[in-house]
């Protein structure tokens, strides 16, 4: 079956708490997905549903034109890997890997193996006594090693040093080409991992805010700066994420589709025109009054 995501209004409600609020998105095979948000936004609850660990309470969620909740021939496409309890796993780490390449049809035991050797795995140690960093890179080793037409990775890189991130990165990156598939990456460290991206999905408060492919994310947002009245007279009618002043001197961060006209009309006065990163247009996007979740 062909694996894509197709989302339409998809809501999540924890009792009385609506958690997510009419998502619309698609996933395509080949791609790699950045989930970002602030805590809370809902990225687990939404992963939850395409893992088939809950059902939207209202809308459609379809992978492979089916509604993956409890199907036999959806769940095996998918993979959902997170921070997981391991202290009850007395099996060995090699011993683990073996009973994922006996329940995963796609699971490709060998490249785990050579995955584990990359991460430095003692992989006759029980996964209990694994370090919490050598426990995510196990959990690394079986999401990449499970080559699922839907592989996702919920914040699983968060005790793993620097070499192990950049190990993740690369084989994300080569694995991708190797296996096309959807990757779904949720995460909050967005300035080293965006260049993975090629799509994002930015979730503030159980709403999708963004939903674009990452080139196009960036083209939107653009600083302006300079002289304090001529950045308030090109940026007049745009949506302003942030503004600083310091002396007569305005930068302002904007929000919407940079065009040749602005250009000339910042050049004109002596005005300077520059990129934000990713990070930065998720810290201003989400900015604002905190919500107290009863409320929402
Ligand atoms: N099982 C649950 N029952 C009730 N509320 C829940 C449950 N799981 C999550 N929530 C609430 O749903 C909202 C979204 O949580 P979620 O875990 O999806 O956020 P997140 O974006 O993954 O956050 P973080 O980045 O902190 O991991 C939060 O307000 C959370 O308190």
């Amino acid at each position: 079956m062909t694996c894509d995501v197709r989302a339409r209004k998809v809501c999540l409600r924890y009792g009385r708490e609506e958690v997510l609020k009419n998502l619309s998105f698609d996933l395509k095979p080949g791609l790699i997905y950045g989930l970002i948000g602030r805590n809370g936004a809902g990225k687990t609850s939404l992963l939850s549903l395409l893992a088939s660990y809950n059902r939207p309470t209202a809308g459609s969620l379809l992978i492979g034109g089916e509604d993956p909740f409890e199907n036999p021939r959806v769940m095996p496409q998918v993979s959902f890997v997170y921070p997981s309890d391991y202290s009850e796993e007395y099996d060995s780490a090699a011993g683990y890997l073996r009973s994922c390449h006996r329940y995963r049809p796609f699971f490709d035991l060998d490249y785990a193996k050579g995955l584990a050797g990359e991460f430095r795995l003692p992989l006759k140690r029980p996964v209990k006594s694994l370090s919490r960093g050598q426990q995510s890179a196990l959990n690394l080793v079986m999401g990449l090693a499970s080559r699922c037409p839907v592989t996702i990775f919920d914040e699983i890189h968060l005790a793993l040093d620097a070499p192990a991130r950049e190990i993740f990165y690369r084989e994300v990156l080569e694995d991708r080409e190797r296996h096309p598939r959807i990757m779904v990456i949720s995460t909050h460290l967005v300035s080293e991992m965006e260049y993975l991206f090629d799509h994002v999905l930015l979730v503030h408060q159980g709403e999708l805010l963004v939903n674009e492919p990452l080139e196009e994310v960036l083209c939107r947002g653009w600083t302006l700066t300079g002289e304090a009245g001529c950045v308030d007279s090109v940026s007049r009618g745009k949506r302003v994420l942030a503004e600083r002043t310091l002396g007569g001197t305005k930068e302002v961060t904007l929000w919407g589709a940079l065009e040749e006209d602005d250009r000339d009309r910042a050049r004109t006065r002596g005005l300077q025109v520059g990129s934000v990163a990713l990070q930065d247009l998720l810290i201003h996007l989400t900015a604002g009054e905190a919500q107290d979740v009863e409320n929402r």
